[in-house]
């Protein structure tokens, strides 16, 4: 009896035991699953997670790569974009200033010394000369470009100094006379006293026009000329009269190396369409369809070179060692109304030709005796009229062309002296 009870004991707590443990494993088992099932859960969560990240990472790799690119494609259009330059050793470049350098002369004198490979600095006010001329420059590492008014010192410092600053169209000097003056005079002193200061070599743009209305034809350097000097030509004339002066007073006085180039009528691209020179003025109104309008009877005379003829003259002169005037121009002399029936030929306009009255002081002829030139610089012109005359009126067709564009059609200025009081400072 007893026996069986502790059997049946024995039993009953064996089976409490058994259904302890399997409780036990149990739950020892979905702790496990459940771990596991936590543990995969996590696992899937960071995969999906980096996933996801590669995803958007290559989305934002597919975006930017084009961008890249075409930074690469920009860096490459700059260092690209100017024109090819020569490179000169530390000995023969030179710093190099250019007063009037964004004016129509000068920018062409810009592009020739920079790609010889100079260091060139173009100081300008922008009266009339602009900077869409010199852009093609902006950010080379051999250039820079001034605002800047000659009226005020300069100190920089440079081996030469091409001092062209000035306007030159009588329209455009006689607009302000006094400015013309201060700029001629004022500014000479002030390129002259820089030269000094930092020992550079000087080149003044001078001009025919201190020949005036001449009384001998043509005109060699030795003729002290015919000018009126209270005239309406007189701000520009006297003024690059005084310069001239001033210069060979500072070569006297102070030992500045000076050289002085005598301009002649000069034409090419980049002249400004308001001018009011007779190239510009007969070229536009021969591709409008306006009447040609002659001052005078016409028979006046002038003989034209193109730019770059000029360009190679100045430099020639410049590194040369003649200190004295020397005439630059083309000594092809022809009269006005040729001229204007030349470009209206050459054009194929309609235009009539009409005749104005004559503009003050006038100078009736005018032809370089270019001798001196072309033994001392071994330098004479060679871009025949006609085909300068071509360049000359492609590059106004796009300039109306572009104008147009603007919304802006220039008229040509007239050749006459405004009325009242003119701003000057
Ligand atoms: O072209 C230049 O390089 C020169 O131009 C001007 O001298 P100028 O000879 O009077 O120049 P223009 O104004 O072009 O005149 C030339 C002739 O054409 C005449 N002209 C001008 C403009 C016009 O529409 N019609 C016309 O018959 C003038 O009366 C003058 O007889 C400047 O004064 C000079 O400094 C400069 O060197």
């Amino acid at each position: 009896m007893v026996s069986k009870a502790l059997l049946r004991l024995v039993s009953a707590v064996n089976r409490r035991r058994m259904k302890l443990l399997l409780g036990i494993a149990l739950l020892a088992y979905v702790a496990s699953v459940w771990g596991n099932f936590v543990n995969m859960s996590f696992l899937l969560n960071r995969s999906m997670q980096e996933n996801g990240e590669l995803k958007i990472e290559s989305k934002i790799e597919e975006i930017v790569e084009p961008l890249r690119e075409k930074i690469r494609d920009l860096e490459k259009s700059f260092t690209q974009k100017y024109p090819p330059v020569k490179f000169l050793s530390e000995k023969d470049r030179k710093r190099i200033l250019i007063t009037g350098g964004a004016g129509f002369v000068g920018s062409h004198l810009t592009d020739k010394l920079m790609m010889d490979g100079h260091e060139v600095t173009v100081v300008d006010n922008f009266f009339t000369g602009r900077k869409r001329n010199v852009e093609h420059w902006i950010g080379h590492e051999n250039f820079e470009l001034i605002n800047h008014d000659v009226v005020e010192p300069l100190y920089i410092e440079v081996d030469q100094i091409y001092h062209l600053a000035s306007p030159a169209s009588p329209p455009n000097y006689m607009y302000n006379p006094i400015k013309t003056l201060k700029t001629n005079a004022i500014g000479t002193l002030n390129m002259l006293g820089l030269a000094k200061r930092v020992g550079a070599r000087l080149l003044l743009a001078s001009t025919s026009e201190v020949y005036g209305d001449p009384e001998v034809h043509p005109q060699s350097e030795d003729y002290w000329g015919h000018v009126n000097p209270i005239g309406p030509r007189a701000c520009y004339d006297e003024g690059k009269r005084v310069a001239e002066t001033m210069c060979y007073a500072y070569m006297k006085q102070e030992g500045v190396e000076v050289r002085v180039a005598r301009i002649f009528n000069t034409f090419g691209p980049r002249m400004h369409m308001n001018d009011g020179r007779v190239v510009s003025n007969f070229i536009l109104q021969a591709l409008q369809g306006e009447p040609l309008t002659v001052y005078g009877s016409g028979s006046q005379t002038r003989a034209f070179q193109y730019v770059s003829d000029l360009v190679n003259g100045l430099v020639a002169l410049m590194n040369s060692n003649v200190s004295s005037p020397v005439n630059l121009g083309n000594p092809e002399e022809h009269t006005i109304l040729e001229f204007a029936q030349l470009i209206k030929n050459l054009v194929g306009s309609g235009s009539e030709i009409q005749f104005l009255s004559e503009a003050q002081d006038d100078p009736q002829k005018r032809k370089p005796d270019i001798r001196k030139a072309k033994m001392m610089l071994a330098w004479e012109p060679v871009v025949p009229l006609e085909e300068g005359l071509n360049k000359a009126i492609h590059y106004f067709r796009k300039e109306l062309e572009y104008q147009a564009n603007n919304q802006y059609i220039p008229k040509p200025k007239p050749a006459r002296i405004k009325k009242g009081r003119t701003r000057h400072n």
